[in-house]
């Protein structure tokens, strides 16, 4: 059974529609990443695995006892209130320290445990939040854009530790990112979205696909045309 499967997914806000007709599974272990042009639905597809946007039609479906582990686009404090790693870690509830220090190693920022949250570096503090959703050790990790405004080796050392963290304990992880070259390196599959599922494959069969690559051309042009690509099927992102 897979991990979770959706079907049908339709998602307005304010009656005006965002996703519809998305159709996903996931199974244990896979990395999949979520592409697609700004106001495509992708933060929105992740809210709503986790249950913080309401679909307005299709469904869900978790395995029995899934555990799902978030780290959002957006640090939910205040970085300027004086607070510990380890404090920022207890919140909302209390783990095991124990757990807490695991976590912490786990993302690779264990020697930080003791400093202030106002003192870390863009690419620790995301470690931090990744360490966070590690906490009830989960069959599902889930990331938004977890490296925006990382350098580019910033970016790829957390993407190494994400397959890390998947060789380590066999979770799967369903991310959003922009950082294309990597994601074509780091995926067992690409999603393409843009109101709908555009397009679901592995990389390399995407990027290497004849029809593809006589669309988008190859390489580097191949992923940001993959990311660009024009359509050749109608998007009626408007309210019916
Ligand atoms: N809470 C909300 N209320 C109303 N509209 C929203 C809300 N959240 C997102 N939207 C709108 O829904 C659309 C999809 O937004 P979403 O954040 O899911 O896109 P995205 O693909 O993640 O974009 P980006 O790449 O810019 O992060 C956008 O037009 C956005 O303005």
């Amino acid at each position: 059974m897979s991990l979770l499967t959706i079907e049908g997914l339709d998602v307005r806000y304010d009656g005006r529609r965002v996703l519809h007709d998305v159709d996903l599974s996931i199974d244990s272990g896979e990395i999949i990443t979520v592409v697609g042009p700004n106001g495509s639905g992708k933060s929105t597809l992740l809210r709503t695995v986790i249950g913080a946007v309401r679909p307005s039609g299709g469904r869900i479906i978790h395995r029995p006892g899934l555990r799902i582990g978030y780290v959002p686009q957006k640090l939910p404090v205040d970085r300027s209130l004086p607070m510990t790693v380890r404090r920022f870690m207890a919140l909302p509830d209390a783990a095991p320290k124990a757990a807490v220090e695991a976590a912490l190693a786990r993302a690779d920022v264990a020697e930080i445990a003791s400093s202030q949250l106002a003192t870390l570096s863009g690419g620790q503090m995301q470690r931090v939040l990744l360490a966070r959703a590690l906490l009830n050790d989960p069959h599902l990790l889930i990331l938004d854009e977890p490296t925006q405004g990382l350098d580019q080796p910033g970016t790829a050392s957390f993407y190494q530790r994400i397959a890390a963290i998947r060789a380590e304990t066999g979770c799967a992880v369903l991310m959003v990112s922009h950082d294309l070259h990597v994601v074509m390196a780091a995926s067992d599959r690409v999603i393409c979205l843009n109101g709908h599922v555009c397009c679901d494959g592995r990389p390399e069969y995407v990027a290497s696909a004849p029809a593809y690559r006589a669309l988008f051309g190859s390489g580097t042009q191949g992923a940001l045309a993959l990311y660009r690509h024009e359509h050749t099927h109608r998007h009626d992102e408007a309210a019916e």
